[in-house]
């Protein structure tokens, strides 16, 4: 090796999917903090373009109003898995994209192709450009972003386990309505015809109902050294 330099790794992609609150965000960051990779929220995009949207008066209802302006904002992630950020047309929107406006608007806005061609470019422009390798986590990473992963996990979790984590979060929040809106949300995601949330058939289900963040953390950290062993 020259100048005695260690042998660079090779960067390792992992892509984690599920519906809302399986652990992708909790774990995704761990991982790739505690593996020295980057870390991208798709979620996170899809929220802020439809922050975007909702700000600036766009007929939700409508996709043809929302395809016309799929290109028009500015869209940002900071991919350090220690501080994520997010902006739009360079504003922070990383506390406005979590509000319930948001997230009852969300599956509508990226159910519409254009939208997605959109953000799935930014999303693979970003993995390309991590030196290390990436740990990036949404809904369909595994089955259309990066198809080619090395390694691809699918948290699931059951829906009352879900709605506890999310209500939990949100101090005082209804346990029956969080459960409600969760399924909704991920009804109308895995039935949309572009991209659905869907399990990759070569990937890793993990069911963390019954485990600990720290035990799920634990386990994709094993699966992504299985891999990069390998390569
Ligand atoms: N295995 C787990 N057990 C208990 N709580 C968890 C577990 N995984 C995540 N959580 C908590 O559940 C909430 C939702 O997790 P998050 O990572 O945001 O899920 P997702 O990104 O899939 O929506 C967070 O408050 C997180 O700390
Ligand atoms: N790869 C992705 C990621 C999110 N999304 C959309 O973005 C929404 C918000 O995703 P999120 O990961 O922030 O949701 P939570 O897990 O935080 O509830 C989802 O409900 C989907 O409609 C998507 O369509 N594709």
């Amino acid at each position: 090796m020259e100048n005695g330099a260690a042998p660079t790794a090779k960067p390792v992609i992992v892509a984690i999917d599920g519906p809302s609150g399986t652990g992708k965000s909790s774990t995704s960051k761990a991982v790739a903090a505690q593996l020295g990779l980057s870390y991208l929220d798709t979620g996170a995009q899809y929220r802020a373009i439809t922050w975007w949207m909702v700000h600036n008066g766009i007929d939700l209802a409508d996709p043809t109003a929302v395809a016309a302006v799929a290109g028009k904002p500015e869209i940002v992630s900071g991919t350090d898995p220690s501080a994520p950020t997010i902006t739009v047309d360079g504003v922070d929107v990383a506390a406005p994209i979590r509000t319930q406006e948001v997230t009852s608007r969300v599956s509508a806005v990226s159910a519409v192709p254009e939208v997605r061609t959109r953000i799935t470019e930014l999303q693979r422009s970003l993995a390309a450009g991590a030196e290390r390798g990436i740990v990036v986590e949404g809904r369909d990473i595994g089955t259309t972003v990066l198809p080619d992963a090395d390694l691809k996990v699918f948290l699931t979790a059951s829906p009352e386990a879900r709605a506890a984590r999310r209500s939990g979060e949100l101090k005082g929040a209804d346990l029956h309505a969080t459960r409600e809106a969760l399924v909704k949300r991920d009804a109308a995601d895995s039935s949309r015809k572009t991209s659905p949330l869907a399990k990759a058939d070569d990937a890793v289900e993990v069911d963390t109902t019954e485990l600990t963040l720290a035990q799920v953390i634990e386990c994709v950290v094993t699966l992504v050294e299985e891999k990069r062993a390998a390569k």
